[in-house]
């Protein structure tokens, strides 16, 4: 008997074939979050984070199974910030995802594609989920996340405005002129305080390892998504904001360890899952913060539903 071994599928495949649309990924991603808060249906340890610092990057191991999508498969996911530097993406990785009642492997992803529109999806259930008005979008950081992150929330929410900051001002020229093109109404700012004044939706999406967004800048109500990660996955706000602010994250088994400093600060996080799931109402009104730390389920129901598309184009 020969064996063809498994499925292999490049970013450039799943991004030219389409094979992970938002009007199919976003209900997939919003069933794994609130799944995550549910018992029995996801297993899912926390991830190792191996940082290396001599290399200033890391390798994170992502294993996870959701039951009811009978999606089982493991992320291999390297953050090299310094990348960026050299024209490479900053954020790289490999999903295998498997047979769930043999074990064996029935597909190799690549991973960007993956990590880039799991993660928008994410923060747009967030942002459905803990807040109402959305006329203006702030964006902190011109890169993958900040693009997907503006395609994304763009695409649910219709902003009437969409402003952008990042540490190189170039940078947000370039995203700016990119969202223009689209036929967005999309500004470049020189100033954080200035681009996120009055904004209803914050996204910030950096590798800053110290504070750029401060809670006195923030309107009353508005919502922030704070997907980065720096030194770690709360070191872009500042310790005022997330007093102030109501804060979720996606899993609590993953905050215990990273985002023990804000823990230790006595700080009360839910997950969004609870309030998705009606077992938790939402803090609307007040500024809410969903701290994005990323699950290995939301890759695993991604490279389902990119595996299940694959089998419907090769028909
Ligand atoms: N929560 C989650 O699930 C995920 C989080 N991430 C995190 O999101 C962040 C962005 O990732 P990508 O967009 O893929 O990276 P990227 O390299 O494409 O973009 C990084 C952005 O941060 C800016 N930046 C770099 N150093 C900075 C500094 N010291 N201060 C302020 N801005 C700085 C860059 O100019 C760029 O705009 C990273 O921290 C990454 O680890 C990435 C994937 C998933
Ligand atoms: O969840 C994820 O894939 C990541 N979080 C930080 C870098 C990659």
């Amino acid at each position: 008997m020969t064996d063809s071994g498994p499925l292999y599928l490049t970013d450039e495949f799943i991004r030219n074939n389409k094979l992970l649309k938002l009007d199919k990924l976003i209900p997939v991603i919003q069933n794994a979050m609130a799944s995550v808060s549910k018992n029995d249906e996801v297993i899912q340890p926390p991830r190792t984070i191996m940082n290396i610092p001599s290399l200033n990057g890391a390798l994170l191991s992502m294993p996870a199974f959701c039951k009811y999508d009978d999606a089982l498969a493991c992320k291999l996911v390297t953050a090299y910030p310094k990348n960026a530097d050299k024209g490479l993406p900053s954020v790289q990785g490999t999903v295998l995802l498997f047979d769930s009642t043999t074990g064996k492997v029935c597909a190799i992803m690549d991973g960007i594609e993956i990590t880039t529109w799991r993660t928008a999806a994410a923060s747009a259930v967030a942002t459905k989920y803990l807040h109402n008005g959305t006329a203006v979008l702030a964006i902190l950081g011109s890169g993958t996340q900040a693009r997907s992150h503006a395609e994304t929330l763009d695409y649910c929410f219709n902003f009437q405005q969409i402003r952008i900051w990042n540490h190189k001002y170039e940078g947000a020229q370039t995203l700016t002129k990119e969202l223009t093109a689209k036929g967005k109404n999309a500004v470049a700012y020189h100033s954080v305080e200035e681009c996120v004044q009055d904004a209803d939706v914050i996204v910030t999406a950096t590798f800053a390892s110290s504070p750029i967004l401060k809670g006195k800048w923030i309107k009353p109500g508005a919502h922030i998504n704070a997907v980065g990660a720096g030194i770690n996955h709360h070191s872009e706000l500042d310790v005022d904001l997330y007093k102030l602010a109501c804060v979720y994250t996606d899993t609590m088994a993953s905050a215990e360890t990273e985002l023990k400093g804000l823990l230790e600060e006595g700080m009360t996080i839910e997950e969004v899952g609870d309030i998705i799931n009606g077992t938790k109402s939402a803090d609307r009104g007040m500024i809410t913060v969903f701290q994005s730390l990323g699950m290995a389920v939301e890759d695993a129901v991604s490279a389902k539903l990119i595996y299940e598309e694959y089998k419907k184009i090769k028909k």
